[in-house]
């Protein structure tokens, strides 16, 4: 799906209501009462506690009052408080009118701000997407009061403070939610870590926002889920054999360190592969001639490190890095690989850094490579961020530079591509936060490379079986106790969840 700024936002409102001829009260009482049976579903009446809705003055406040109705309705003991305002919207006004007489309701004063007892439910509709500017003055100062309370907060569509898709001003005023329940689609801030203080576990109810619009929106940061994803991965061929499958080739693995090679051998023979070779040093090759035989072993003559490229004319696509280690003599091998391979080369781990190390290198990368940097790593190929927001615009520039797709891993990873587009995993957990689990993810990568899929399909494919095999492998596992062997595992079963269903 799309990820629409706030003024497209604003936008697929209009468009909603001029598809479904409603009116503004209508979308705002199907959002509120979306949001409100989100609540329910969760806390009944005596779980809840006290509930106190804070309002803002424009609709975000809105969907406040129509929620502290239906939940007055409900059983729920519910106040309101509204933020003073010279002028509110109008269907805030309509909505105030309608709150059923026995919900007190107050407006906040700078020299009495309401007492919030711990143990309430707070529920934040101070503002969503129509926030300009920082909070400042007595919204600032009523934020602060509710951050400072310790109760529950549940924000309605934003945590109030936050912008929708831009940064703002270190120490601005924000409001720390545990869950924010947003409308429709995920808000660019949802995604980035520097928000995850204010916006806790975020959540989306669907509002029936017009598909038309967001189809057509432009744009190019999308959330990657399955229905992107519908259709990128045929199916196998009934009368295809393993050389329709392309044949891989890793370069991989050092002395202490052939468990990467493995991993992204295992990773690679679990993603559909046809054939893979796994180039190692020396040291590495009973051990995978043990650990993987499915794979064939191309020893290197070096004991520790690889120091020769092998005849790349049998290979549909190349993985190079994981567990390589910084050798002068693999970094040569990364150099000569550049400058003679012809078919898609996957970048991962130390074959990073020495990029990093070495920019003219990039300038050999073939079109349509894939990199796979960490952070640390992207900040060693693209330079320093000052935040969350500014490594994408570094991540843009990057692969807009390089012609190249680069994963940069993360609790959302996220896909750059050579014409600007950033796409945002939405699968995966914590538990993969483990050694090894990158080692696969280039081992996945270079499997849907060498079936001949395009970067972008490999791409988005790869990010999102590796997190829904981790999601798989927890649910046996848990997350803490999820090793990346583990992760292996789940790719069949993740990888088949997305194959494209025959047609009849
Ligand atoms: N787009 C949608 O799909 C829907 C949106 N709805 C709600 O409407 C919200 C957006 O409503 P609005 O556009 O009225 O915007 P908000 O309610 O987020 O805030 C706008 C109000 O805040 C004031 N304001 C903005 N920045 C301020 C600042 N820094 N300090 C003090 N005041 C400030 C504005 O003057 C205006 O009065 C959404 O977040 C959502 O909660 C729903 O009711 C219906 C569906
Ligand atoms: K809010």
């Amino acid at each position: 799906m799309k990820i629409l700024t706030a003024a497209q936002t604003r936008q697929a409102d209009q468009a909603t209501l001029r598809e479904q001829n409603i009116s503004s009260a209508t979308l705002m009482e199907r959002a509120a009462a979306a949001f409100t049976q989100w609540l329910m579903a969760r806390q009944s009446p005596a779980e809840a506690g006290e509930v106190l809705v804070f309002c803002g003055p424009g609709n975000n406040g809105g969907d406040g009052l129509v929620a502290a109705r239906l939940l007055h309705g409900a059983g729920y003991a519910v106040r309101v408080f509204e933020l003073p305002a010279d002028r509110y919207s109008a269907d805030f006004e309509a909505n105030r009118q309608r709150l059923p007489a026995p919900v007190p309701i107050s407006t906040v004063r700078a020299d009495a701000l309401p007492a919030v007892p711990p143990a309430a439910l707070v529920i934040d509709a101070l503002f969503g997407t129509g926030l300009s500017r920082p909070l400042s003055g007595l919204a600032a100062a009523l934020v602060q009061h509710l951050n400072q309370a310790g109760a529950r907060i549940v924000a309605v569509d934003m945590p109030s403070g936050l912008l929708a898709d831009a940064p703002q001003p270190p120490d601005s005023p924000i409001i720390r939610a545990r869950h924010t329940v947003s409308f429709e689609l995920p808000k660019l801030a949802f995604l980035l870590p520097q928000n995850a203080p204010y916006v806790g576990q975020w959540h989306t109810v669907p509002i029936g926002l017009s598909r038309e619009f967001q189809a057509a929106a432009d744009g190019n940061r999308y959330f990657v889920d399955a229905t992107l994803l519908a259709g990128r991965l045929p199916r196998r061929a009934k009368f295809g054999h393993k050389g329709t499958y392309g044949h891989a080739l890793l370069l991989a693995g050092s002395r202490g360190k052939i468990g990467a090679a493995l991993l992204a051998a295992q990773a690679c023979l679990r993603s559909g592969v046809g054939l893979l070779t796994v180039r190692t040093p020396a040291v590495g090759y009973d051990i995978l001639q043990t650990a993987a035989p499915e794979a064939m072993a191309l020893p290197d003559s070096s004991p520790d490190y690889l120091s020769e490229l092998p005849d790349l004319k049998s290979y549909s696509a190349i993985g190079i890095g994981p567990g390589l280690d910084k050798a002068d003599s693999a970094r040569q091998v990364l150099e000569k690989l550049l400058r003679a391979a012809t078919v898609p080369l996957v970048v991962d781990a130390d074959a990073l850094n020495m990029l990093g190390a070495n920019p003219e290198l990039l300038a050999l990368l073939p079109p349509d490579s894939i990199l796979t940097p960490h952070p640390k790593e992207f900040e060693r190929l693209a330079g320093p961020a000052r935040d969350d927001y500014h490594r994408l615009d570094l991540l843009q520039e990057f692969c807009r530079a390089h012609q190249c797709y680069t994963v940069l891993k993360g609790a959302y990873t996220c896909l750059g591509t050579p014409d600007g587009a950033l796409y945002f995993n939405s699968t995966g957990n914590p538990g993969m936060a483990t050694g090894g689990s990158g080692d696969v993810l280039t081992g996945v990568l270079t499997a849907l490379r060498a079936q001949h899929l395009s970067a972008l399909d490999a791409a988005l494919l790869g990010i999102y079986a590796h997190g829904r095999a981790g999601d798989l492998a927890a649910q046996h596992t848990g997350e803490a106790g999820l090793v990346a062997g583990d992760l292996t595992r789940f790719l069949g079963p993740a990888l088949q969840e997305l194959t494209t269903a025959e047609a009849f």
